[in-house]
């Protein structure tokens, strides 16, 4: 076990960085720091698990005293700001839907500020790999060709403390051109270059604010120990050990932002950037953030979180699945009215859904920030040509819209993708690194497009008996590989994982509780998910090391519980993921 003691320096926030003018941060009624992000001595982060190899590079004590720092100042306002987002969501369900702040127009309106942009490496992001962070998926993806790599410690990771730790090792071996890997067949795995510069550029994807480090326990002065936040354990491990070499190697330290609900946890991050460059000494303005927009809330507020992070901002994402799982749970006690139809007739083109991406890009574009498009579930098989060629022609389109709808770039989730998805932006760009320059002053989109939920089922999309099926098989497979370690997974031809999951299993909920029959007419009840799991569960097959009854168990609590869990992943982590023996040193 090990433990530090925090020690800190005051922190002087550069003039402008924080504070949108249209509201204070405010001091902290848990009193952990004022809103500045100053902060007193006495706390200490506990690690609470067993040693592994290597662990020791990144647990280090200077690192730990580092995320003491960061816990002390902002563990507070992290639960303020998760608390409120339960408030919001009360709001919804009791008809009160989500606008445009009135408390924020100033900043909507205000036509002269803009974004830091684009910082060394990131100018050019027509194609962005994502995928978790294991050596070989690191390496796969380092010399993918992609321009960018999103290193995943979300969506598609299974935060087992194992995932937590090598893939910091992975990361932080790849920044300085030392990463190898072989693998049980002794394939060997080596980066293309050692110089990170002639690689895709790394931004990393920490944890969203729900999530917690059971691995890592923040102890205040008073003695009282609070697990450690999820994200700042990824972001300040990360930027600890990686800044200065990532600068020094003509690059940065750059992150995407997962999951957040409002410009206020956009200030959060922002003054969690502040104080860690004030504490490591990096010139403020180092970090670059690209936030998801991948909740109904924030869509809302895509200009409020620009201009929180505007000294530190490179640009926003749609991120598509979350965002579609962002609708049901808000709306899942809403009636009828309000219900999806099956994942596969959810595409991009229902008119909610283009409303959400033509704003954000309009809104990038305005204050000169990158737009990046989505990811498409399809994937490639190998050994399955027809599989492949759908693939490949799904993506074409996908990409082909975005690119024409002015998005900068986009996420592919396969390398065999890359030169599909590199074509069609291609043909747009040609020669330029971006289209921040395209305004899209066409676009007009309010509360009315954004909400109108509806549309999917007006033009004709159904719930069907098959969608039913697939959901619940999905989410249980997903879930039987989530808890195995493996955050992202190929099923049935499409890319899985946290966000498409919680769209499988929101549906579900959603349906019982709204009483939807299936085009078939046949209800959609509580005891007849049952049965249909029994089934599914019954003709898996069983794999060594198979997890699918406690993936039954998980999927049981958050699909068919009375109350909606907000998360699958919280659900499953606290009493599946820790400790069992995925989560144990490699
Ligand atoms: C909603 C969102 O947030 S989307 C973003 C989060 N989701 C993701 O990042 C998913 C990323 N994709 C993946 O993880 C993978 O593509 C999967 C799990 C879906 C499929 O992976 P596999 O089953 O290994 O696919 P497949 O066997 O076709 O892979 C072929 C090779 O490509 C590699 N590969 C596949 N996807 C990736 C990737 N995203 N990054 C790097 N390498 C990859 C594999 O490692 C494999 O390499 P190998 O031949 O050296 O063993
Ligand atoms: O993170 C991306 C998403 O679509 O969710
Ligand atoms: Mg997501």
């Amino acid at each position: 076990m090990t433990t530090t003691t925090l020690t800190t320096e005051t922190h002087r926030p550069t003039s402008g960085t924080t504070g949108a003018g249209h509201a204070t941060s405010g001091t902290t009624s848990s009193g952990h720091a004022p809103s500045d992000g100053r902060t007193t001595r006495g706390g200490h982060l506990r690690v609470e698990a067993a040693p592994g190899p290597r662990y020791d590079e990144i647990l280090t004590p200077e690192a730990l005293e580092f995320l003491a720092a960061l816990h002390e100042a902002f563990l507070g306002r992290r639960h303020e700001l998760l608390q409120e987002r339960q408030r919001r969501r009360a709001d919804v369900a009791d008809g009160i839907d989500p606008d445009f702040r009135a408390c924020t127009r100033p900043v909507r309106d205000d036509p002269t500020w803009r974004v830091a942009g684009w910082a060394p490496g990131l100018e050019d992001r027509r194609v962005e790999i994502t995928g978790p962070t294991d050596p070989k998926m690191t390496i796969n993806a380092l010399n993918s060709g992609a321009k960018v790599w999103l290193a995943d410690a979300e969506d598609a990771s299974s935060p087992t403390w194992r995932n937590v730790v090598e893939g910091q090792l992975s990361l932080r071996d790849a920044i300085r051109g030392e990463l190898e890997f072989t693998n049980e067949a002794g394939k060997e795995y080596r980066l293309a270059s050692r110089d990170i510069a002639d690689l895709p550029t790394i931004v990393f994807r920490p944890r969203g604010w729900h999530l917690t480090e059971a691995h890592l326990r923040y102890v205040d002065r008073s003695g009282t120990a609070t697990a450690a936040s999820g994200s700042l354990v990824d972001f300040g491990l990360y930027l600890f050990h990686n800044a200065t070499e990532l600068v020094a190697r003509g690059r940065g330290p750059y992150f995407y932002l997962p999951k957040l609900e409002g410009y206020r946890e956009a200030r959060l991050w922002n003054d969690v950037f502040v104080l860690a460059q004030d504490l490591l000494g990096i010139p403020q303005g180092t970090i670059r953030a690209t936030v998801l927009i991948e909740t109904l809330p924030a869509a809302f507020e895509m200009e409020e979180i620009l201009y929180e992070l505007r000294e530190h901002s490179a640009g926003l994402n749609a991120g598509r699945w979350d965002y579609l799982f962002s609708i049901i749970k808000s709306f899942r006690t809403r009636g009828d009215q309000y219900v999806l139809p099956d994942r596969d007739q959810l595409t991009m083109t229902v008119p909610f859904m283009r409303a959400y991406t033509e704003l954000l890009v309009k809104t990038c574009h305005r204050r000169g920030a990158h737009a990046i498009g989505g990811m498409s579930a399809f994937i490639p098989d190998r050994r399955r040509p027809d599989v492949t060629e759908r693939a490949l022609a799904k993506v074409a389109a996908d990409k082909a819209r975005e690119a024409g709808d002015g998005f900068d770039g986009s996420w592919v989730a396969h390398p065999d993708l890359i030169p599909t998805a590199r074509a069609q932006f291609d043909a747009v760009l040609g020669e330029l690194p971006n289209q921040v320059h395209v305004q899209r002053d066409d676009v007009e989109v309010g509360q009315h497009e954004l909400l109108d939920i509806g549309s999917a089922r007006r033009a004709g999309a159904t719930v069907t008996a098959a969608g039913l099926r697939a959901n619940v098989s999905v989410a249980v497979r997903y879930l039987d590989a989530w808890l195995r370690g493996n955050g992202a997974a190929a099923i049935d031809g499409l890319m899985e994982d946290a966000a498409t999951a919680e769209i499988s299993r929101s549906q579900v909920w959603q349906w019982i509780a709204s009483g939807t029959r299936t085009e078939g007419g046949v209800p959609i009840t509580r005891s007849r998910v049952e049965a249909l799991l029994a089934e599914i569960v019954d003709d898996l097959p069983r794999t060594p090391g198979n997890r699918i009854e406690e993936a039954a168990a998980v999927f049981r609590q958050v699909a068919l519980a009375e109350e909606f869990p907000t998360f699958l992943t919280l659900a499953g982590y606290s009493q599946h993921l820790v400790g069992s023996s995925a989560d144990q040193p490699g």
